[in-house]
């Protein structure tokens, strides 16, 4: 590890280095973040672009007083290293260690929570005001990236920002990718800011050239009283400027020293200002430079060759099978359309979008935007799939309702990611949206047993005249063989994969695989499960379910979800719509807490949402009933 580093306890130890051992420290961070993430996984690629821009932010403001807000957060790795963890930052996403994203709880250097985009302008203005309202006077900076400065939260900010004229900087950290190469029309004006030399002009700069010019001075007085003009014609951040934030840059945001300087003009301004910043997103790191988009987010990897180590022979992912799927149902019927919120490779639209861009929409970080356009080319007659992992699909939640659900619009929700997710912890795991979903009226929502019978459900999906949402976990699928015939599955009917006597195991999704293998576990201890998988979360199969339910009476519901209002409180509601109060009835699920980052089996583990956690749970079940026929007895003599 580099000797500069290690002199970094806190930020104020950076005000003891010049510029050149800055730059030589940007080099030294960058050592440690690729050899880190190559070991652990991570967003390698964003935390390489903002290496000196974060190394500036820290000289110039002091973050133990000043606030500084990360927007999602996934590019705060240097901000870490800065910030007194770099002995801790090998844990970086273990399950105990440091988060991938600021918290909070982990220094005070973490002025707030990330992970979902957009979020960071309205959570700076919240402080702000705050500040104002108190008097204090320290600085409120939000770090908001090019990708997510097209969520539409942010501009519901800017415009409040610009009305509310409180003090605050927003540093634009515009590397022209979101995931995937940026999209829209903002992204095609940053680039004119970045390109085009008549935006570069200053108002200072217009000055000077009339002044060497005849009668230059008269014609600069007039042309100072049409400053709009003037400002329209020359002032590159107009956009933001009509925002009412005073723009200042583009800079080269991989040079502190110009970085630092704009950023203390920043500081000493008033009002709302936006520093807008250009760095190269991956710079450092040549397999990052050259596809930014694949080193986003990566798994541990060879540093020597940027190769990604993946698991041999590994199945399929859910993803995989959705994106080609998708693509195959595409080529029979030319109503489809593939709806990405700036996600198009980890929804696995990718080879979508390159066989019909015609009918392939990546719309950015803007997902309520997103569905209710799908609702939109539903009414026009097509078959939109909006693929949305679970977690992001939470921002779109009236659109869902109010735009597709009451109007009963045929749009298919691919939401992926649902469950736990893993490293990248609470802010993502996608455990609510059964509950989220569940009591909308009209909508289907379904999750498969595995990859094979994920492609039968998106045909069914697309089968089905309404709004159907498909729930699927992160990862590897199952290693079945897939189906080469896809076919329509009758909504709201489950399966029977195994009879017993015992116990009645009700499963949704990933968990019906956990559910065979602890029905094998208790098999060999003379306990004879049914094992279901349910396959609907609704409609339920309610004969199926209650027909085993009566006659064996001893339940157990399995979901990687939430309890509160998931599969299991659906069940629960059916037994007592039809008063089977004689039921022994165990939910196993997420209990009502955030869970925190670390490998998807640890976390499952944790929470005995695996086969040895049905077992415990049946087991438990079986000590209760004892517990119950003794007391019977006991209650019986007595009478
Ligand atoms: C609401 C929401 N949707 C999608 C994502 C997934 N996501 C994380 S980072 C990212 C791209 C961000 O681009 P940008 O803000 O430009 O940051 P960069 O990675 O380029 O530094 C996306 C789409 C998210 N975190 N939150
Ligand atoms: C930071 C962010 O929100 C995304 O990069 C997210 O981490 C992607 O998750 P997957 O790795 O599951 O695609
Ligand atoms: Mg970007």
């Amino acid at each position: 590890m580099g000797v500069l580093l290690k002199k970094v306890f806190s930020p104020q130890d950076l005000q003891q280095f010049n510029i050149k051992e800055l730059q030589a420290l940007a080099a030294e961070i960058r050592e440690v973040i690729i050899n880190t993430v190559a070991e652990t996984g991570g967003h390698l690629a964003p935390n390489l672009g903002v290496v000196e821009l974060t190394i500036a932010i820290h000289r110039v403001f002091n973050s133990a007083v000043d606030r500084i807000i990360w927007d999602v957060g996934h590019q705060s790795y240097v901000h870490k290293l800065l910030t007194g963890r770099l002995t801790q930052f090998h844990t970086l996403r273990q399950h105990g260690g440091i988060s991938g994203f600021p918290k909070p709880e982990e220094s005070i250097h973490d002025a707030f929570a990330t992970g979902h985009s957009s979020t960071s302008i309205s959570a700076a203005l919240g402080m702000a005001l705050g500040r104002d309202l108190k008097g204090q006077k320290h600085s409120v900076v939000a770090v908001i990236g090019d990708g997510s400065m097209t969520g539409g939260m942010a501009f519901e900010a800017m415009n409040f920002a610009g009305h509310s004229k409180t003090n605050m900087i927003v540093i634009l950290n515009d590397n022209e990718m979101s995931i995937a190469p940026n999209v829209g029309a903002l992204s095609g004006y940053l680039s004119r800011l970045r390109t085009d030399p008549k935006y570069y002009r200053s108002k200072d700069e217009i000055a000077e050239l009339l002044q060497k010019i005849p009668h230059g001075s008269k014609l600069l007085k007039v042309v100072d009283r049409l400053k709009d003009s003037l400002k329209y014609l020359v002032v590159p951040g107009m956009l933001f400027e009509e925002l009412g934030f005073t723009y200042l840059g583009p800079v080269d945001g991989h040079d502190i020293k110009s970085v630092m300087t704009v950023l203390q003009q920043a500081k000493a301004a008033t009002g709302p200002v936006l520093v807008h910043v250009l760095t190269q997103k991956g710079k450092g790191y040549l397999p990052a430079e050259q596809n930014p988009d694949r080193f986003h987010g990566v798994g541990a990897f060879d540093v020597a060759t940027g190769e990604v180590k993946k698991a041999a022979g590994a199945p399929p992912s859910y993803t995989e099978v959705f994106g080609k799927t998708l693509v195959k149902l595409a080529q029979r019927d030319d109503k489809i359309i593939g709806i990405t919120a700036a996600m198009p490779s980890g929804t696995g639209l990718t080879n979508f979008a390159k066989e019909f861009p015609q009918r392939y929409f990546d719309v950015g970080i803007a997902e309520q935007h997103a569905v209710t356009m799908a609702a939109g080319l539903a009414m026009a007659g097509y078959r939109p799939v909006t693929a949305i992992y679970s977690t992001f699909l939470q921002r779109a939640y009236d659109q869902v309702l109010h735009d597709v659900c009451m109007q009963n619009l045929p749009v298919v929700f691919a939401m992926d990611r649902g469950g736990l997710v893993g490293d990248d912890g609470p802010t993502h795991h996608g455990v609510f949206d059964i509950a989220f979903l569940r009591n909308i009226p009209n909508i289907v929502l379904m999750s498969p047993k595995d990859e094979n019978e994920l492609q039968h459900m998106l045909y069914t999906a697309l089968c089905h005249g309404g709004p159907v949402a498909v729930r699927y976990p992160r990862g590897s699928g199952e290693g079945v063989t897939l189906d080469e015939e896809l076919k329509c599955l009758p909504v709201g009917k489950g399966e029977v994969l195994r009879e017993g006597d015992d116990v009645l195991l009700l499963a949704i999704g990933n968990m019906v695989t956990e559910a065979m293998k602890a029905a094998e576990k208790l098999s060999s201890q003379g306990i004879e499960a049914t094992v279901i998988n349910a396959r609907f979360m609704k409609p339920l199969d309610q004969d199926l379910i209650l027909h085993y339910a009566r006659r064996i009476k001893k339940v157990v519901t399995l979901e990687e979800h939430v309890l509160m209002g998931g599969f299991g409180s659906a069940v629960l509601e059916l037994f007592e719509a039809e008063r089977l109060y004689d039921l022994k009835v165990k939910r196993l699920g997420i209990p009502d807490q955030f869970i925190e980052h670390g490998k998807q089996s640890i976390l499952r583990a944790s929470l005995g949402l695996n086969a040895e956690g049905v077992v415990e749970a049946v087991m438990g079940l079986g000590k209760e009933i004892k517990k119950v026929q003794r007391l019977k007895a006991v209650l019986g003599r007595k009478n």
